[in-house]
């Protein structure tokens, strides 16, 4: 769920290609040096600081660089504005534990441990970068493998999208003949909630990319286009729990990965608990399929709903039915019949990608 920016996240974002950060790393790293770098206020750092040089310079690629040359460990503001300190001798208390070998990276671990702020060691022998931040440790991977993996990550997405697709244009017919039966809704649910974790794992990688993230965001964008939409759409035609359909997918987001896979979980927050309403068919109000019919507006389409009941329904309606709805008049009687129709025989052309 979204909520609290994930420091991590924000860390990744730091230190991704074309930040001023990742620059002076990647430049150490061509230097053939290594390096330690803290990035924590004066107040947090200060006490940990046994030896070194007290600076107030401005932070640059450039002067971290420089700096990183007279060894040890280089202190910048939480800002990334000021370099506070450089050639700074760290003394983490010796109490905390480490599974580094390595001292520099040993004193990372200790520190990020310690006072939780993002260390970054850089090791000479090795050629890599690991940040840390309290437990975590997470080493920064180079551009091709970020790149092999959004790409896998894409190509499953678009698969799982041609199959969400199927299941849409399968379950129209259905609603029509109100055939609908619980576990399609939950079919059609846990592939949207398989996409959109996915997403969220894509656009983690798509941060690590930087500047180089543009084409497969693109792409992604374009993967994801209508699908909480869609979402949001079934839910309302299948609740039976008064609470808004983007209160509900908002729940259905939320759950553990290990629920998605049970369909009975995933029907719980729209209402639909017990074994009896898992087994029986559930009528479809149809806010989805006509939400599809050409320039119908939203306030026409509750209107609809709310007087006639369900698609099924609006669907065999007569003319003179229809016409009693304010905001319809024949033009729009005849789009409906008409997108209906298609919609019924399995036509799906006009539904944005759905
Ligand atoms: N307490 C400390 N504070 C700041 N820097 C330290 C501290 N202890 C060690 N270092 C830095 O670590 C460097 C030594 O790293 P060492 O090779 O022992 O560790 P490492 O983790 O194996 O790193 P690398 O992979 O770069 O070799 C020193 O040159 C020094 O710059």
């Amino acid at each position: 769920m979204e909520g609290k920016k994930d420091p991590r996240l924000e860390f990744l974002r730091l230190t991704a290609p074309g930040t001023p950060l990742r620059d002076a790393i990647d430049r150490i790293l061509q230097l053939g040096r290594g390096g330690l770098l803290l990035v924590a206020n004066r107040e947090v750092a200060g006490p940990l600081i046994a030896a070194g040089f007290e600076l107030n310079a401005p932070f640059t690629p450039q002067a971290i660089v420089e700096l990183a040359k007279m060894d040890r460990a280089v202190v910048v503001n939480e800002e990334l504005e000021t370099i506070l300190y450089a050639n700074a001798h760290l003394v983490p208390s010796p109490t905390i534990p480490s599974q580094e070998t390595g001292t520099r990276h040993r004193v990372a671990e200790q520190v990020a441990r310690e006072i939780e702020r993002l260390v970054i060691a850089i090791s000479e022998d090795r050629h890599r970068v690991t940040l840390f931040h309290g437990e975590w440790r997470y080493e920064l991977q180079d551009i091709q493998t970020l790149f092999v993996r959004v790409s896998q990550g894409l190509q499953i997405l678009d698969r799982y999208r041609r199959e969400l697709r199927e299941l849409l244009t399968a379950l129209a017919p259905l609603e029509f003949e109100r055939r609908v039966f619980p576990s399609h809704v939950a079919a059609v649910l846990q592939r949207a909630l398989y996409m959109m974790e996915l997403e969220r794992d894509v656009e983690r990688t798509l941060v690590e990319l930087g500047v180089h993230r543009e084409l497969p965001e693109r792409h992604l964008t374009v993967l994801m286009r209508g699908v909480r939409e869609e979402m949001e759409l079934l839910v309302r035609d299948f609740k039976s729990d008064p609470r808004p359909a983007e209160e509900i997918v908002d729940e259905l987001l939320a759950l553990a990965p290990e629920d998605v896979l049970r369909p009975d979980v995933i029907l719980r927050p729209l209402g639909i608990t017990t074994d009896q309403e898992l087994e029986e068919p559930i009528p479809s109000r149809g806010y989805r399929l006509l939400s599809k019919v050409p320039r119908l507006p939203v306030s026409v389409i509750e209107r609809l709903i709310e007087e006639i009941g369900t698609v099924d329904k609006v669907y065999r309606a007569s003319r003179r039915q229809l016409d009693r709805v304010k905001g319809i008049a024949e033009a729009r009687a005849r789009a409906i019949e008409f997108s209906l129709s298609r919609f019924k025989n399995g036509y799906t052309g006009t539904m944005d990608g759905f």
